[in-house]
This record gives C-alpha cells, structure tokens and sequence, in this order.
C-alpha cells in the first residue's frame, strides 16, 4: 500500500528522538504547534530559536509539499516553551500514517502538554468567504472509516488507552479563548466554528464530494490534522486547531472555480499575520499543566 507500511513506531524509537532533540536545546516546551499550509510564519515568531532541519533529526520524515518547510523549531513565544512543526505531513505524500503523526508523540516526549494545530482548507459551509478561521469543534475522519487510522496495530499503554475516547477531541475551554482573543483583536468579523472533513488527497474534491461531504455535516475540507488530533488525544494531550478557509470548495456545476495549491499559500500570505496573533495571543494564556490564565 503505502512504503513502509508495515514498519511501526515504538516508545522506544520516539523517546530516542525526544531525547536526541532535549540534548540539544534547553527550551522544554509545554506548548507544541504545527503549522499548516503556508502558515508556517508562526514558527517565525518563536524567539531565542534553535531549530532543526527535519533531515537532520532520527527517523523524522521529509516534507516534500511546498509551504511547509520541514523544520522544528523551538524557542519561546512570548515567554512561553514552545516547538513548532513549520511543516507537517500528510498521507498523500506516501508516508504511512503513524509515520505522519510520529511528530506528536514526540511532542509527548519533549513535555509537551497543549497542541494547537492550523491548516488550511476548503470551505463548505456556505456561509464562509475565503479568509474566514475556523475553529474547529469536532472532525470528520474519512481515511479511518476505511481503517486508515493512526491507533491502528498494537497498542502501547504507556501511550494510551486501546479505545480512546474521541467525543472530547476538541477542548473547549481553548475553544472559548480562540473565541474570547479572537474578539478582543477585532477579528469577530471572520472567526467561525465547525467540523473539518479529513480526506487523503492529493486530489482536490469533486463536485459530487463536496456536495456529499457538505450534507454529512463538514463546514471544511482538508487533508490533514485529524490524524495528528486522534494522536495527541491518545496520549492525553489537550488540543485545539483552526482552519484557515483558503478557498471556497467547488459545490455547483456552473462554477469556473478550480481549487488550486497556489490559491491556497495565497491566502495563507494574506491572513497569516493575523492567524500568528490570534495563536501566539492564546499561547501567553495557556499556563503550565493546561490551565488557563
Ligand atoms: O497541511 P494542510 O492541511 O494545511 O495542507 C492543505 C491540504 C493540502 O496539503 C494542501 C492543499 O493545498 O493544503
Ligand atoms: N481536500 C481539500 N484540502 C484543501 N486544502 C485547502 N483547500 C482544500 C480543499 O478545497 N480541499
């Protein structure tokens, strides 16, 4: 199927990676953020950086998609520990998918308590304009309706739980305070909530697809995140993700519209320096062991 589709990832080959990275750097991140498609500014904003070059970290994967960079960096935002994932990896690109998610339990390993995730994705709701941020409340996981999902093999126990629950995926709390910082930067005009459809790419939908995916309840469809979600919930760490709507899904037969990669790192340039405020803004709220300032 995929390459390497049968090799899995232990305990024991992540924390050699966490402990490659801690050796390294000082910086103990409580805070780990993966940025999405031509979003990776945030990883820019991280001060005292030291960063790594993903083909140079132990068992890491490569990023082959243009607007992900493929480097981790660590630093602090705003006073706060943080690593950054300028780049993730998606299944399109061949990687079996615990091979695309292995960065989160590395995450795990470094300390990491909250993960805020960002993408980019297109918009199904039709009350969403290009531009508009999702917050996302729940998911849509199409890979894992035909078994592609990330828990899949055996199960570790110092990870998590063989039957994770999945109800609770997105916090609320962090939700409300996406919602609260959203309001006090003046950005209540494009902040919306929904539910992300992951499906594997690298096509872009069909009309029939977004139609379909649209009555099944998706406000937005993308090719990632919810992979790494079920991950970080597996081993208990909080999470929140946006999307950004970087285009608007293709859903009418007369429509000249055609869903394009440049469409998509075009309004990631636009909206970007308000999607790193909105997040580094909810980061100096997020005390240690998840509480809230
Ligand atoms: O990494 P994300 O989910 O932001 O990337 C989206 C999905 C595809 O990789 C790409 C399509 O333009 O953007
Ligand atoms: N599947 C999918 N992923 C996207 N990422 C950004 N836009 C889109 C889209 O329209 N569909």
């Amino acid at each position: 199927m995929y390459p390497e589709a049968n090799k899995s990832y232990t305990y024991e080959d992540c924390k050699a990676t966490a402990d490659w990275l801690l050796a390294q750097t000082d910086v103990r991140p409580t805070v780990g953020v993966v940025c999405g498609s031509g979003l990776g500014g945030l990883a820019d904003m991280l001060k005292d950086q030291v960063a790594f070059n993903y083909k140079d970290i132990p068992d890491f994967p490569q990023s082959t998609v243009h607007g992900h960079a493929g480097r981790l960096v660590f630093g602090t935002m705003k006073g706060r520990p943080c690593v950054c994932m300028q780049g993730r990896f998606h299944l399109y690109e061949g990687y079996p998918i615990q091979k695309i998610t292995l960065p989160i339990r590395i995450f795990k390993l470094l300390g990491v308590e909250t993960v805020i995730l960002t993408n980019a994705a297109g918009g199904l709701n039709q009350d969403f304009k290009v531009g508009d941020v999702m917050i996302i409340k729940d998911h849509l996981n199409m890979p894992g309706f035909a078994g592609n999902n990330p828990l899949s093999g055996p199960n570790d126990e110092r990870f998590g739980v063989r039957f994770p629950c999945m109800s609770d995926a997105y916090d609320r709390e962090l939700q409300q305070l996406a919602w609260d910082v959203g309001h006090e930067l003046g950005y209540g005009e494009f902040l919306k909530e929904g539910v992300y459809c992951v499906v594997g790419g690298p096509s872009f939908e069909t009309i029939a697809e977004t139609r379909m995916l649209h009555k099944l309840g998706a406000d937005a469809v993308g090719m990632s995140t919810a992979h790494e979600v079920i991950v970080a919930r597996h081993c208990g760490m909080r999470v929140f993700a946006l999307s950004l709507i970087t285009n608007q899904a293709v859903m009418d037969y007369d429509s000249q519209e055609k869903a394009n990669h440049e469409e998509v790192l075009e309004t990631g340039k636009q909206r970007g320096k308000q999607l790193e405020r909105l997040v580094s803004t909810m980061v100096t709220r997020i005390e240690h062991n998840n509480n809230l300032v």
